[in-house]
């Protein structure tokens, strides 16, 4: 069953209402068409502002890390874990310019850090298993991410949510992102496999190969998109899918960040068709997997600064203007009020 869209009266009624503004018809439709959005998914027009815009780090380790798929040693996840609870990573600098409120969970880190019992509260696993010569996950293990990934948006909710980004974190998880979003969409390996954390071009194909490599494996069960997510994704990325469903269902609107959250995002959709439409992509980084992504699911980045942190963080810093576009639908006088 294909999941309800943004109510699309209430689209036509914020579309209406920003043809009154007083401007060239269009001239402002780039941050508009945000608050347009924002207005469909909340149910009015205008819509209310983004108070509690709530991003949720999903940090987990990847087997096919040992394989030499990144530029950085895994002992990194559990060093940037310390780092966003110390509030010194790059997405929490962002996050507090916006006042954008942050959280990070422990879904699949190969360790035991030393770390509050709330940070660990979600734990699937310990590390995913290697896809290029096993499941990253049992079948199992996939739907109690995806439990565990709903159970975490439905805390953020409760919260008080009203904008809702999957953020990543974990040494290799570009790999599982650019297979999964190879293995749905048929793409070549090579096409959509990038750099990463900043590999060379021969490392980049070592990597493209490795996913190959796991995709042949992996075989006729991954037309599934729960198995799909066993065989080649990782805990923490089921966990940020099964968020990213729960958010949608539960109506609450979606920032996409790089490639890792746009395969989640394509794996979202394939499991919750119709889920997209609750989605935005905050940005472009110069992942290829992310484009071919996004053209996918006809998603159009709100920037294009050639960030590639991950973290969340280029969803946090479009956030101000899909404030903005709200602010537009509040503030701005309509042609009759200047006429
Ligand atoms: C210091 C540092 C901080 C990060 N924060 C996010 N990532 C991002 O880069 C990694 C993915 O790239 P690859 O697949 O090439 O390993 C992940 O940790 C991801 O969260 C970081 C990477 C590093 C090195
Ligand atoms: O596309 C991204 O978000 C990205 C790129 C490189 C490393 N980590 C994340």
């Amino acid at each position: 069953m294909t999941l309800p869209p943004p109510s699309p009266a209430v689209h036509a009624a914020a579309r209406a209402h920003a043809g009154s503004l007083a401007m060239p018809p269009g001239a402002l439709d780039g941050l508009v068409d945000l608050g347009c959005w924002i207005a469909a998914a909340q149910g009015q027009v205008p819509p209310a502002p983004l108070e509690n815009v709530r991003v949720v780090v999903f940090a987990g380790d990847h087997g096919v890390a040992a394989d030499g798929v990144s530029a950085f040693p895994t002992a990194i996840t559990v060093g940037m874990l310390h780092g966003i609870l110390a509030g010194g990573a790059g997405v929490c600098v962002i996050a507090r310019q916006h006042g954008v409120h942050v959280r990070v969970l422990d879904i699949g880190v190969d360790a035991d850090p030393d770390v509050p019992a709330e940070v660990t509260a979600h734990k699937v696993r310990h590390g995913s298993g290697n896809i290029r010569v096993e499941d990253a996950l049992t079948r199992e293990e996939a739907e109690r991410a995806l439990a565990e990934g709903a159970a975490i948006a439905a805390e953020e909710i409760a919260a008080g949510a009203q904008l809702l980004i999957a953020g990543d974190l974990g040494i290799g998880n570009t790999t599982p992102s650019a297979a999964l979003i190879a293995a749905t969409y048929g793409a070549p390996a090579a096409e959509v496999t990038g750099t990463g954390t900043g590999l060379d071009e021969a490392g980049r194909l070592r990597k493209a190969a490795i996913i190959d490599e796991a995709i042949a494996r992996c075989g006729d069960r991954l037309a599934d998109p729960v198995q799909r997510l066993a065989c080649l994704g990782s805990a923490d990325i089921a966990a940020a899918t099964g968020f990213m469903v729960a958010a949608a269902r539960a109506g609450v609107p979606v920032l996409v960040d790089g490639v890792i959250a746009a395969a989640e995002a394509t794996m979202a959709e394939a499991i919750a068709p119709g889920a997209k439409a609750w989605m935005r992509a905050g940005h472009r980084s110069p992942e290829p997997g992310l484009t071919y992504a996004l053209d996918r699911l006809g998603l159009e980045p709100i920037l294009d600064l050639g960030l590639r942190l991950g973290e969340g963080s280029g969803a946090v810093a479009a956030v101000p203007l899909v404030r903005t576009g709200i602010a537009l639908m509040r503030e701005m006088a309509t042609l009759a009020d200047v006429s």
